[in-house]
């Protein structure tokens, strides 16, 4: 069996009244970042607290490295950093307190904190506030102690519930670049309700919705598929349709008035220019064009209606 750090397998949810997630199931075997996309109250946080063993699952299985989390739940939480979306941050501590006690709640030997600490510290970029109380520090700074007591045990896998919540945008850069940096020699997952977040941030993708996986793929074949394939055209002189099929790689010629066409293409960047080209060439008077972009609704909407329920 390959080694797989995390296997999510048929993971499912019930609150007193209803399933917050039915059926999620997430392997990963390297390092690098997971995005966990979903609106609000799809179920990452539920996905998120059960793997990182504070809330028990009603079915499935999580296991860490192998360790089944219900087996020995100590073993398993040993390999994990968890921040969850709320942090828990004792404002009258100092970062050092703080991290200190982190440290040992997370097991660690007495003799071997004070380097924990200072790297987590280091690496997080919050040694200059070593004594300073946090509720003196700011929104980005408490986020990079949450980050630093998430990674001070040095797990295999850190999760992060929606970390750039309520930050201002440069916070954001900073803590994005973090996550970044953290991920280079551990698993990451990360949830955020922002899709172009996932997308600047992550490998992969998993999207959840009303609690199940409706896409789980690399970014890439999800940018291949969220790619336009139409474009709305407005020529002055139109063509016929018979001329724009004639444009190689235009599969669809789709004419909405007389002078306003929608041309339907697969996958191919270049097309934009090649119409521009034709239309110079055989004077249509192009006036207006624009590639159809699918909305982040659609596509959420396509992707619900491919699973099967
Ligand atoms: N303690 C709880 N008791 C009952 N229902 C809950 C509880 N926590 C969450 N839920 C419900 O479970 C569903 C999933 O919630 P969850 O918090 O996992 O979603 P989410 O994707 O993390 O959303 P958000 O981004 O708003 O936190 C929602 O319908 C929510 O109302």
């Amino acid at each position: 069996m390959r080694d797989l750090i995390v296997k999510i397998e048929n993971l499912s949810h019930r609150y007193t009244n209803a399933w917050a997630i039915r059926g999620i199931n997430i392997e990963i075997d390297k390092t690098g970042i997971v995005g966990l996309l979903g609106s609000n109250g799809a179920g990452k946080s539920t996905t998120m607290n059960i793997l990182c063993g504070a809330l028990n699952q009603t079915e499935g299985n999580v296991y860490i490295q192998g360790i089944n989390m219900r087996d020995d739940r100590v073993a398993a939480k040993r390999e994990i950093g968890f921040l969850p979306q709320n942090p828990p941050l004792y404002l009258d501590l100092t970062v050092d307190e703080y991290l200190n006690y982190c440290a040992s709640l997370r097991l660690l030997p007495e003799e071997r904190i004070k380097d924990a600490v200072n790297e987590a510290k280091e690496r997080c970029g919050v040694q200059h506030f070593s004594n300073r109380l946090l509720q003196n520090l700011s929104g980005g700074y408490r986020q990079r102690v949450g980050i630093a007591q998430a990674i001070v045990h040095r797990p295999k896998l850190v999760v992060l519930d929606e970390p750039t919540n309520g930050l201002d945008p440069n916070q954001i850069i900073e803590v994005r670049a973090l996550i970044r940096e953290i991920a280079l020699d551990r698993a990451v997952i990360f949830s955020s309700h922002v899709l172009s977040e996932v997308q600047v941030l992550c490998r992969d993708i998993v999207m959840i919705e009303n609690g199940r996986i409706v896409f789980s793929d690399t970014m890439d074949a999800f940018n291949n598929y969220v790619e336009p394939h139409s474009m709305l055209i407005h020529f002055e002189i139109p063509p016929s349709a018979e001329e724009l099929r004639q444009i190689p790689g235009i599969a669809n010629v789709d004419f909405l008035t007389q002078r306003q066409v929608r041309l339907h293409f697969s996958g191919d960047q270049e097309i934009a220019e090649r119409v521009v080209e034709a239309s110079v060439k055989k004077g249509w008077r192009l006036r207006e064009i624009s590639l159809d972009k699918t909305s982040v609704d659609e596509i959420f909407k396509q992707l619900s209606s491919k699973t099967t329920h």
